[in-house]
């Protein structure tokens, strides 16, 4: 039991999705963590899944560690009960609550950090409320103007420029200033939280062949290059564009500590096919720490006891990992810089 630090908050989610029952999977490891659900959710999941749970209502004053079988609860009601796989826009503002709940602890330093399990982004949308992602929910409320979406997993770190947004929105997304401004995340935060001196990064071309010298298309040579020249003469280590098909090569990934894309499709799916249920989603740029799952709500297992734990254990870890890194360093980031 290690109470000498704050403990990490875990949100559970969406509740007809998996999250709330891989919180209820971890409870056997007696982790520093509390959960943010409706208490009555996590119970009802641990019956479903015949695991003999006990939830108490976290209390930081009485915090002695956690215990194996054991669940410290912030309790948020759900408005309407859930059904496991069945998605209920009703339960929306609740889900939203709990991210709030969280960031809340953390920014009070009740909490070290936040790991968030999966939200269903359509149907919070569904239920009337502009929502993309946990990573600009999160930005937007502590009024960050610029985070970074990076995973890691399977021996590599991608970072996405653009996030979650039509295809044919991010050419024009990508603009001199996103783009110095992600390096500049990227590089600060990779030697601040992770401790890595001087990150190399690997820029992936937007267009098949980094543009063929323009005969492919045109942001490499108007947009990527100017900002990436500047960068280096800085004295950060960045790439030239380079062609995203050949730039997950072993080879080339044992020459760098992060790979930059340009959008969601370009990074994700060669990581997640490195390390699906093992990875872990990191924001950069945000004044908390915050980990994430690496994969969604499947609601498809839900309820059954099949979903993998993996991967908010890894994330668990990762958190964990960030905050022992501020505790040695001089403090939270953002009092830093
Ligand atoms: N961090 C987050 O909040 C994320 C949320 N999502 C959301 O999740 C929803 C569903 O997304 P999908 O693209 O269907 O991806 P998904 O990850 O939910 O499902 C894809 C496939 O992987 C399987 N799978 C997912 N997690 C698993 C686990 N822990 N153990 C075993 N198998 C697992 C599912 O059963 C399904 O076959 C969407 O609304 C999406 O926006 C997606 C990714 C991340
Ligand atoms: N594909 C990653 C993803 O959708 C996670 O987004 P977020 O909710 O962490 O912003």
């Amino acid at each position: 039991m290690n109470v000498r630090y704050a403990p990490l908050v875990i949100t559970a989610g969406e509740p007809a999705g998996i999250g709330p029952e891989l919180c209820v999977q971890i409870a056997a490891a007696a982790l520093n963590v509390v959960v943010v659900a409706d208490k009555h959710l996590l119970q009802q999941r641990a019956q479903q899944l015949g695991i003999d749970l006990k939830i108490r209502e976290w209390d930081r004053a009485k915090w002695e560690g956690a215990c194996a079988g054991r669940l410290d609860v912030i309790h948020v009601p759900l408005a309407v009960p859930s059904v496991a796989g069945e998605l209920n826009a009703a339960n929306s503002p609740y889900v939203l609550e709990t991210l709030r709940r969280a960031l809340l602890g953390c920014q009070s330093g009740e909490f070290s950090g936040m790991v968030t399990a999966p939200v269903h982004k359509g149907i919070i949308n569904d239920a009337g409320i502009p929502f993309s992602g946990h990573t600009e929910f999160l930005a937007e409320l502590t009024q960050t103007p610029q985070v970074v979406m990076m995973l890691a997993g399977g021996g590599m770190r991608v970072a996405l420029v653009t996030t979650h947004m039509a295809l044919r929105d991010v050419p024009d997304a990508i603009t001199v200033e996103l783009l110095a401004r992600v390096l500049r995340i990227i590089h600060r935060d990779l030697a601040c939280r992770f401790g890595v001196a001087a990150p190399r990064i690997l820029v992936a071309g937007l267009n098949p062949h980094a543009g063929e010298g323009g005969h492919m298309g045109r942001e490499e040579i108007e947009v990527m290059i100017p900002v990436l020249d500047r960068l280096r003469a800085e004295g950060m280590n960045v790439s030239q564009p380079l062609p995203a098909d050949t730039l997950f090569t072993q080879h080339k990934l044992s020459t760098c500590d992060c790979v930059l894309t340009m959008y969601h499709d370009q990074g994700l799916p060669v990581l997640k096919h490195a390390s699906f249920g093992q990875g872990v989603n990191i924001t950069l740029g945000l004044p908390v720490i915050r980990t994430s799952v690496d994969h969604g709500t499947a609601l498809d297992l839900a309820g059954t006891g099949r979903a993998n734990s993996g991967s908010l254990l890894e994330a668990i870890l990762v958190a964990a990992q960030m905050a022992q890194f501020e505790r040695l360093s001089s403090g939270p980031l953002h009092e830093r810089t």
